[in-house]
């Protein structure tokens, strides 16, 4: 709960003379998850990008943070759930309900079905905060739904809501862990699952997307060390060399982070990149290519690596505004190894043949991010994947034409879904004869489970990573 005595915003109880602190919201941590849920409603928003700043500038801090920062994950994560409840508390359908109103019935049941606030303060501070929002009448709509919902608790509505496992598996599942029954279905192909089966490892997959994932570090290489991140309070990670796990607090306030020394990145989004500077090679291993480089978490791994091998990087990002990130995430990297281009990969200015290591980390579905980006499962079609594949086979066709004979390419998405993945990858290798596939397990050697080859998947329930695919391929 809010301690809004705590809160800047306390209006004086005196007349008289203004409070010297700025008048705001009685409870403004449930006044800031409105809003972002609202901008990601109407305006497409992205929330892990839209509410930092909104704590920030509304100054708020502690407990009044940490509300707002649940109540707005919460209610995205498990939006599709609590639609569906409240679909069953409706006359009309939830669809039509409007996009001001919607995040108040949202944020309403989030209260009431996952947390501990006792009913009655969950339905009183929303309807309070509703007539404020949406107006005097609308909230006594909300009002009513919301007496509705806190008839029952989660499970007993997941009971009356959601299909029959046994009738309808996947849509039993969509509804119980709150994804789109097309994400559930796809997520089980990639896992290899037939609905038949159960869908048992779908479960844990789609459970752990629902979970608050770890904020984890990367030292970047040659600039700062692991102990570095150990001493400002993280632990050192269960896989990569270059990765600690920060347990709270805000990263962007560790000293070595600051100085750009780390950063912020997923464990699987290093190893990916690692997989790729571990394949041997013979001859020269200087010049190393990432074809899609922004906003730059991997250009700056390579790069310090190529820098301590005495090689260079070769960063292109097609958007300005990305490759000014990358040019900011690759900066002072060892021997100053990395440049970075603003260019068209598919249509690129570089020789083909002329480099001996490529990264191409394809634009994608986002699949894989679902713990981190939680607006993200709502917001992909069925279609995305297959809009995205011409795009994805001529990036994958360019990296072949830009690595060496000998040379190695990796192909990365940040996505599980086979189309984008294998799908791609054996598309472009059966239109050609200059390339090869190398089995990727040998050189993930500290990740157990990563598949059965010759690809890797990372998986966020088997490895407490974003679920990150990797194929490596040799040039002939
Ligand atoms: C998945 S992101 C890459 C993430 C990045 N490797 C990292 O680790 O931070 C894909 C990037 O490819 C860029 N992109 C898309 N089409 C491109 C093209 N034709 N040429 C170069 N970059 C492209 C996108 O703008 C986006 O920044």
């Amino acid at each position: 709960m809010t301690d809004s005595s705590r809160s800047p915003y306390r209006p004086t109880r005196r007349g008289g003379r203004r409070p010297a602190v700025q008048q705001g919201p009685k409870d403004p941590a449930r006044r800031a998850a409105y809003d972002v849920l609202r901008a990601v409603e109407t305006r497409d928003a992205y929330s892990n990008l839209l509410l930092p700043p909104t704590l920030r500038e509304r100054g708020l801090s502690g407990r009044d943070a940490a509300l707002a920062t649940e109540l707005t994950y919460g209610t995205l994560r498990r939006q599709g759930t609590y639609d569906a409840i409240l679909d069953a508390c409706v006359d009309r359908s939830i669809r039509s309900v409007d996009a001001e109103v919607l995040p108040v019935l949202r944020l309403g049941a989030h209260q009431l079905l996952s947390t501990s606030i006792p009913p009655h303060a969950a339905v009183s501070a929303t309807i309070d905060l509703a007539r404020k929002v949406i107006g005097h009448h609308r909230s006594r709509f909300a009002n009513a739904v919301l007496r509705k919902v806190s008839a029952r608790g989660l499970d007993e509505w997941l009971a009356v809501v959601a299909p029959d496992r046994g009738d309808d598996v996947v849509g039993n599942l969509a509804v119980m862990h709150s994804h789109p029954r097309w994400v559930v279905q796809a997520l089980a192909e990639a896992l290899g699952e037939d609905p038949a089966d159960g869908l048992a490892e779908t479960e844990r997959l789609l459970a752990a997307h629902n979970e608050r994932p770890l904020v984890t570090l990367v030292a970047k290489p040659g600039r700062a060390a692991v102990a570095d991140l150990v001493e400002e309070g993280a632990s050192p990670a269960r896989y990569s060399p270059y990765a600690a796990y920060l347990p709270e607090g805000d990263p962007g306030l560790l000293r070595p982070v600051r100085q750009g020394r780390a950063g912020v990145q997923d464990e699987a989004s290093q190893l990916v990149a690692l997989a790729l500077t571990r394949v041997p090679v013979e001859g020269p291993d200087t010049r190393w290519l990432d074809m899609c480089a922004g906003p730059g978490g991997k250009a700056a791994l390579l790069g310090g690596l190529a820098g301590q091998r005495g090689g260079r990087l070769l960063a292109a990002e097609v958007q300005p505004a990305r490759a000014g990130l990358v040019a900011n995430a690759v900066q002072r990297s060892v021997r100053d190894a990395a440049r970075v281009v603003v260019a068209d990969s598919t249509a690129p200015a570089w020789r083909d043949g002329a480099f001996d290591r490529v990264l191409v980390d394809v634009p994608c579905t986002g699949l894989g991010a679902l713990r981190r980006r939680p607006e993200s499962r709502w917001r992909r079609t069925a279609g995305t994947a297959a809009e995205l594949g011409p795009l994805q086979r001529s990036l994958m066709g360019r990296a072949l034409d830009a690595a060496r004979p000998g040379g190695v390419v990796a192909y990365v998405t940040c996505s599980p879904h086979l189309a984008e993945t294998r799908g791609v990858v054996t598309a472009v290798l059966a239109g050609r004869d200059d390339a090869e596939l190398v089995d990727a397990a040998p050189h993930l050697p500290e990740v157990p489970d990563s598949g059965s080859g010759p690809f890797a998947q990372f998986w966020p329930h088997r490895h407490g990573t974003d679920a990150m695919f990797l194929a490596l391929v040799r040039k002939r």
